[in-house]
Formats: structure tokens, C-alpha cells, sequence
């Protein structure tokens, strides 16, 4: 038997049936870092590798539901947010985490898919700046969610760094641009803002078309580090080398873009 205290995360995700992003990927990344995954699903979306065919909402009282058994029973050290999908998903999610005494929490702004379907309501985004951001630790927007989130349009790296201390005053303490989205130079660069200095969080850029999910994952990954006690800056940059190791070993699989491979590092380490 493993011993009982195990690090716990939670993610509040919604299903992707490909297996590739939202709690599939959490829960994969949650296991890599030898953390228990806990779940409150909020959406069931039928996907593949190509795009996302239908979405069905959770009722807020079940998401609550779900918070509130792990919570009340096996307890976490840490959770992450994923597609919350509409504005009483998110207002359901931010009474129960503004319940928490003293949460580790990581918002990733899920908004659109990779494949360009839509997985948080435009009429939503209102609450997500206003009732969950400032409850989080670590904010992980990606170009796109910047760009909204901050209302500046991103081209330059000044243009991050504006973006980055705009969003900073949304409320939430350490900010992370993805720089998936990025070209040029700033391509796969990711920047770290904590109300005084950018930092630059990079590794390699990987030539893959295979990219399916990093976003998740690395949000995953950070949550997954902050239950294992990191600080938010160790777990950022922790959950950026992970995702680049699983990006090394990305499926092939679909006809589309296919997922990283979240346990594929562990065979590399034998
Ligand atoms: N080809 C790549 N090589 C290296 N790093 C990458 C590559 N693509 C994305 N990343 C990294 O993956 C992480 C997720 O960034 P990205 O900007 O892709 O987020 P995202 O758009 O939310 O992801 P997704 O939509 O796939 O879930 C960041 O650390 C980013 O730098
Ligand atoms: C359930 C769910 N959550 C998140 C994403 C974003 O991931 P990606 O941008 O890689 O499609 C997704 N496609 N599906």
C-alpha cells in the first residue's frame, strides 16, 4: 500500500473523449508527477484529433456536487481549472474555491479549442475576469486569451509585457503568456509575470503538428507541482520542461492533430 498522504490535486475540467486535453490530460499529467487526480467535470465534449462535434453542459449544482464530495473526504492540495464552458459554471466554481482556506489555484482561461470551436461562452468571459481570476495563483492564458483577457492585441514582446501586467490586475498574482501562438523569435517562449519582474520560461521549440492538449497539461503540471510544494515560479518552470518532454513524444495518432504524450517521458527514464 502507498502511503495515505499521497499529494492530492483537483481538476474542474470538462471530458475530452479523444483523450488528449481537459481532464484526460489532467489526470495523465496528475499521475506523471505521482499525484492523486481528483475531478468535477463540467462539460462532456465529443472530440477527436480533427475538432469537437457537440458539447453538453453539467448543471452548476452537479459541479458543486462533485467539489464538495472530494472536498469534504479525500481533500486536495491544489486544483486547476479547465473548460468551465458558461458564466454559472464559472460563478458555482468561484464559491466554492472563494470557500477554500488558503487554495493553490491554477486558472487556465480555456476559450476556444485548438481546432476553433468555441468552450467558453463570449457572455462568460465578464465573470471569468471578474469572480475567478482574482481568486487564482497562477493565471496560464495562451496568445488568444491574452489578447481578450487584456484587450491589447500581442505582436511584439513589448505587447506581452503590457498584455501581462494587464492582466496582472485582474487580481491574480503570477500570470504565465504561453507562447505556443508566438512566431519568430518568440516562438514556444513563455512569460512569467509577478507584479515586478517578466521572466522568460524556455526551453526548445519542438517541430511537431502533434500539439493537441499541451495547454491543459501544462496548467495540469503546475497545479500537479504546487500540490508536490513547489513555489509558483518551480512549478512553472517544472511544468514547462514537462510539457516539452511529452511534446518530444507526441501520437502520431487521428487524422488530425494528435495529443502529446503525457506518460511517454516515463518510459525514456526506464
Ligand atoms: N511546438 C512546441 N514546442 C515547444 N513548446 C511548445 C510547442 N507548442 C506549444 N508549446 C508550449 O506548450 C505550452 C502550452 O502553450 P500553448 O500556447 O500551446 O497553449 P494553449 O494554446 O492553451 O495549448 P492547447 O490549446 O494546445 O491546449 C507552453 O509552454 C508553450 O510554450
Ligand atoms: C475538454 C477540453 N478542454 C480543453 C481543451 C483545449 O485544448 P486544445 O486547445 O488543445 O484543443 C479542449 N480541446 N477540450
Amino acid at each position: 500500500m502507498l502511503p495515505g498522504n499521497i499529494p492530492v490535486a483537483l481538476t474542474i475540467a470538462g471530458s475530452d473523449s479523444g483523450g488528449g486535453a481537459g481532464i484526460q490530460a489532467d489526470l495523465k499529467t496528475f499521475a506523471f508527477h505521482r499525484v492523486h487526480g481528483t475531478v468535477a467535470l463540467t462539460c462532456v465534449t465529443a472530440q477527436n484529433t480533427q475538432g469537437v462535434t457537440r458539447v453538453d453542459a453539467l448543471t452548476p449544482e452537479a459541479v458543486m456536487a462533485q467539489i464538495e464530495a472530494v472536498q469534504t473526504d479525500i481533500g486536495f492540495d491544489s486544483l486547476k481549472t479547465g473548460m468551465l464552458l458558461n458564466a454559472e459554471i464559472i460563478d458555482t466554481v468561484s464559491q466554492a474555491i472563494a470557500a477554500l482556506p488558503n487554495p493553490k489555484v491554477v486558472v487556465d482561461p480555456v476559450m476556444v479549442s485548438r481546432t476553433g470551436a468555441i468552450l467558453l461562452e463570449a457572455e462568460a468571459i465578464a465573470a471569468m475576469q471578474t469572480q475567478l481570476i482574482p481568486l487564482g495563483q497562477v493565471l496560464t492564458p495562451n496568445r488568444y486569451e491574452a489578447e481578450i483577457l487584456s484587450g491589447i492585441s500581442i505582436h511584439s514582446e513589448a505587447d506581452i509585457h503590457q498584455a501581462a501586467q494587464a492582466i496582472f490586475r485582474l487580481g491574480c498574482p503570477h500570470v504565465l503568456i504561453k507562447g505556443g501562438g508566438f512566431s519568430g523569435e518568440l516562438r514556444g517562449i513563455d512569460f512569467w509575470y509577478d507584479g515586478e519582474r517578466i521572466l522568460k520560461l524556455q526551453t526548445h521549440w519542438v517541430n511537431t503538428p502533434h500539439t493537441h492538449g499541451t495547454g491543459c497539461s501544462l496548467s495540469a503540471a503546475i497545479a500537479a507541482n504546487l500540490a508536490l510544494g513547489y513555489a509558483p515560479g518551480d512549478a512553472a518552470q517544472r511544468a514547462k520542461d514537462y510539457v516539452t518532454c511529452a511534446l518530444g513524444s507526441a501520437l502520431s495518432i487521428g487524422q488530425g492533430q494528435g495529443p502529446i504524450g503525457h506518460w511517454y517521458p516515463l518510459l525514456k527514464q526506464g
